[in-house]
């Protein structure tokens, strides 16, 4: 039997029709370099066929081996989402086919109501089923956290509360019924406790990291990229970590689209402004300042919307 990457089985894959070359599923990536998971559970250094590098973690892609040890990605299959993150002067996509998402705050650091309004539109858009994740309630601060909270709460954004230092089973316990079966990619600003959840979830996180980092050979940047990992052996539940996460990339979403993605003003916009195009900015009978009025929407949710609405107004800069 030839090995996988003799000439004669090269040759014999290099024939293939695109529609039987392996399926794998991409999970990690470094610049050109990418981590792809076979149906068996293997997983191979790859590098795609062009110049271009599109896949991103969580993608399906057809490769075959190029070497003795390596393999090309062919093509990438078509994606159920993707997702964008930002930096102050561009928007790069990062993860693909997420299922779910959870964003990790916590009672300290105070958490921004503007990043977790980002996330949760980014996740209304792609289809994606949000909750968020209260950490550390065994801190003083809590009640003014479930204040801060409760407009999402109201507006039907499932919100789980825990402490993982307190409490870890409690936490796994909410926890694992949601993820079971799924794609969830989990986002939290620093310090809210996503590497104690990630290491309580998988205690052999650190090494499985360690392991892909040689693999990849991507030294000690490691903590700026997402990975996959699964939560159990028999890779039912995907769990996407991506550290370092500033936030996400909205640039895509059309202004006159903004609003329809916030549960609140989307109901609030139900009782119909006067204006069709209606930016809920300053327009005479609109349904959306009538709630805020009413204190159907909070002050902040407001707030936030505008400054959203700003940036998606604004060119983007190059
Ligand atoms: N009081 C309290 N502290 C916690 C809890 N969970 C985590 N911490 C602490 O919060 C700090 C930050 O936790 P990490 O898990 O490192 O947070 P992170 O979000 O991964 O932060 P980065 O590594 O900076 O991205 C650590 O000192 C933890 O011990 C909790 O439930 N209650
Ligand atoms: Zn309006």
């Amino acid at each position: 039997m030839s090995r996988p990457g003799s000439r004669a089985q090269r040759q014999s894959q290099s024939q293939r029709p695109r529609d039987h070359l392996d399926l794998g599923l991409v999970v990690r990536g470094h610049g050109r370099h990418y981590l792809v998971e076979t149906e068996e559970g293997q997983r191979i250094l790859c590098h795609p066929r062009g110049k271009k590098s599109d896949a991103v973690v969580g993608d399906r892609v057809r490769w075959q081996m190029a070497g003795s040890d390596e393999g090309v990605i062919e093509s990438i299959e078509p994606r159920s989402n993707l997702l964008y993150r930002q930096d102050e002067w561009r928007s790069k996509s990062f993860a693909a086919n997420v299922d779910q998402l959870l964003v990790l705050v916590a009672v300290e650091p105070v958490f921004s109501e503007s990043l977790l309004t980002r996330a949760l539109v980014t996740a209304a858009e792609a289809g994606i089923h949000a909750r968020i994740g209260l950490n550390k309630i065994d801190l003083p601060g809590v009640a003014l956290a479930r204040e801060r909270l409760a407009p999402y709460v109201r507006m039907g954004v499932p919100v789980f509360e825990w402490s993982l230092s307190a409490d870890p089973e409690a936490a796994l316990a909410q926890l694992r019924p949601w993820l079971e079966g799924h794609s969830t990619l989990v986002l939290g600003p620093s310090g809210t406790g996503k590497s104690t959840l990630t290491n309580a979830l998988l205690p052999d996180a650190q090494a499985q990291v360690g392991e892909i980092s040689v693999a990849l050979n991507s030294g000690r940047h490691t903590t700026t990229h997402t990975q996959w990992y699964w939560l159990e052996p028999e890779r039912r539940s995907g769990w996407l970590d991506s550290p370092g996460f500033q936030t996400f990339g909205i640039q895509h979403i059309a202004p006159a689209q903004l609003a329809s993605l916030l549960p609140d003003f989307a109901a609030a916009m139900q009782a119909g402004c006067r204006f069709a195009n209606c930016s809920h900015r300053h327009e005479p009978g609109c349904s959306v300042r009538a709630a805020l009025a009413e204190g159907q929407i909070a002050e902040s949710r407001y707030r936030i919307y505008l400054e959203l609405l700003d940036e998606l107004s604004r060119p983007p800069i190059y």
